[in-house]
């Protein structure tokens, strides 16, 4: 089967600092992969390259086996249509309705925007009560609800979640794990998952890949996690200090 989305060997840096180093990761069409590293090794680099918001150096990006290099104009902004997104802080515009927010992407006339962001609010467990209300009127918990109804109302091929829980109490941050869990399982979706949160990784995910210093330096089935038998996962998974991953702690 073609993955969804495949790199190979990809390469970026920024100036001197080498951010991707041979990055190689495979997506199967609606799997749900969660990358997982510190911060600053190059999570939302690699998100944006796919995207083709970024270029890597070298190395190739292929989604449905079409190289997103070669893509410019008007073939990458429909390569980039493919995607929905939940950004870290829902992204959700203050100054309109809730309902707009929810269609903002979609076209037709306001009537049937308005039903279709309805209907998607009922997917997150969202009322229609809601819709003309403005989303500071709304709970952080309902805000990434509303964020995330969004991200699913283009019916997008592939969804992205940076943090997706970030600022969440544990119960909030659950049921949005569920949410996503049963969003990507009901509608088919193929998922990458940005978190620290492994609570997200163990709720979310199929498979999980570790990023550091610039490589996936595991990858493996959620299950796998426990027993990876690689040190730095093993230091990640269970948030030690001591281990081979070494943060830049400036001392004062
Ligand atoms: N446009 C850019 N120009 C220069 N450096 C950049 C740019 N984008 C990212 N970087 C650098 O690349 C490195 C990786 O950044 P990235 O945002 O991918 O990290 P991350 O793993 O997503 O981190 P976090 O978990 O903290 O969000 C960082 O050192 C960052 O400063």
């Amino acid at each position: 089967m073609t993955p969804k989305i495949q790199l190979s060997d990809v390469h970026k840096r920024f100036g001197p600092k080498v951010v991707l180093n041979g990055v190689d990761l495979s997506v199967a069409p609606a799997e749900s992969m969660v990358i997982i590293g510190g911060s600053g090794t190059g999570k939302s680099v690699t998100i944006k390259c796919i995207l083709g918001l970024l270029r890597p150096d070298s190395g190739s990006i292929k989604v449905d086996g079409v190289d997103v290099a070669g893509l410019s104009g008007r073939a990458l902004a429909a390569h980039q249509a493919r995607f929905g997104m939940l950004f870290q802080g829902g992204a959700l515009f203050d100054s309109l309705p809730v309902w707009r927010n929810v269609s903002f992407a979609l076209s037709g006339g306001a009537a049937d925007r308005r039903a279709a962001a309805i209907d998607n609010l009922a997917r997150v467990g969202l009322g229609a009560d809601i819709a003309d209300l403005r989303p500071s009127e709304l709970s952080g918990g309902m805000q990434k609800r509303v964020a995330l109804a969004r991200a699913i109302a283009v019916r997008p091929e592939i969804l992205f979640f940076d943090e997706p829980t970030t600022g969440l109490d544990p119960i909030m941050a659950d049921v949005i794990n569920d949410l996503i869990r049963n969003l990507v399982t009901d509608l088919k979706i193929t998922a990458l998952t940005i978190t620290h949160d492994m609570s997200s990784v163990r709720k979310i995910a199929d498979s999980v890949a570790m990023l550091y210093e610039g490589r996936i330096i595991w990858h493996g089935p959620r299950d796998g996690i426990d027993s990876a038998g690689n040190p730095y996962v093993d230091q990640f998974v269970h948030g030690r200090a001591e281990g081979p991953i070494r943060m830049q702690v400036r001392r004062l």
